[in-house]
């Protein structure tokens, strides 16, 4: 095992306010990063590829690797099913790599309260408005009429879950929401990484300190 555990990064957000966009603009800043790839039984959106955007599934496939243990946490969103397969995401916090995670408020809250929860560093992205958030639903153009309407219905259940994340972004410009995060990401790798690291330091110069005496 590494000398420290990564950190699991989760953004979540309200379908079409912009969290896989930045997710893939972290992934470019930081080569790193581990994408947590979740299985789903949701059907591809063209120009999705099995094993990178998701793990495409039948539901019975995905219910026996619930039933199985294998994920660390798992939701029914807009008619699906979405989960994180807990093997990847063990594997790369171990050795000390951190893992991105684009997931709903449930898996939020399911990392959080898992063994692996004190890892965990959560930003909630919001839109600058709601026609906002349906216009971009409506430009990413790779949903049908029926389902942009079944997530904007569903927009309010999830922005309602914002208090429970660590950091709030408003998605308005995107460059300056994907500089946000990039900072916070550095400031939190560097309280909860470097500072535990930095004691042996400190201990040496009281140590020094003590010796002026
Ligand atoms: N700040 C922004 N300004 C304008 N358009 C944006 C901004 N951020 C993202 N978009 C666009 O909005 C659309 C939705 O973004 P994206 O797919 O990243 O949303 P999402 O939150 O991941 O949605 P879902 O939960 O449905 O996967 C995309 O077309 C994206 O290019
Ligand atoms: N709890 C989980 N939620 C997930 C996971 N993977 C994605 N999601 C969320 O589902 C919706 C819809 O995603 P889409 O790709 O169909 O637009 C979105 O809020 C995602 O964040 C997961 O593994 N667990």
């Amino acid at each position: 095992m590494a000398d420290r555990r990564g950190l699991l990064i989760i953004l979540s957000s309200p379908s079409g306010a912009g969290k896989s966009t930045l997710a893939r603009r972290l992934m470019a800043w930081d080569s790193d990063l581990e994408f947590s790839v979740s299985a789903t039984t949701r059907a591809p959106r063209p120009g999705e590829e099995h094993g990178r955007e998701y793990y495409f599934q039948t539901e019975d496939a995905f219910k026996q690797q619930v039933a199985d243990g294998q994920m660390l946490e798992h939701a029914h969103v807009f008619g699906n099913f979405y989960g994180s397969p807990a093997g990847p995401v063990r594997a790369s916090i171990n050795a000390g790599k951190d893992v991105l995670f684009d997931v709903d408020w449930q898996g939020e809250v399911q990392i959080r309260n898992s063994d692996l929860g004190k890892h965990a560093l959560s930003i909630f992205i919001l839109p600058p408005s709601i026609t906002e958030l349906q216009r971009r639903l409506e430009t990413r153009g790779q949903d049908s009429e029926d389902v942009i309407g079944k997530r904007m219905l569903k927009s309010w259940d999830e922005i309602s879950h914002w208090g429970y994340y660590d950091y709030v972004l408003v998605n308005d410009d995107l460059g300056e929401t994907e500089e946000k995060l990039k900072t916070i990401v550095s400031a939190e790798r560097m309280r909860r990484i470097q500072q535990p690291r930095l004691q042996d330091h400190v201990r040496t110069l009281q140590n020094q300190f003590e010796g002026l005496s």
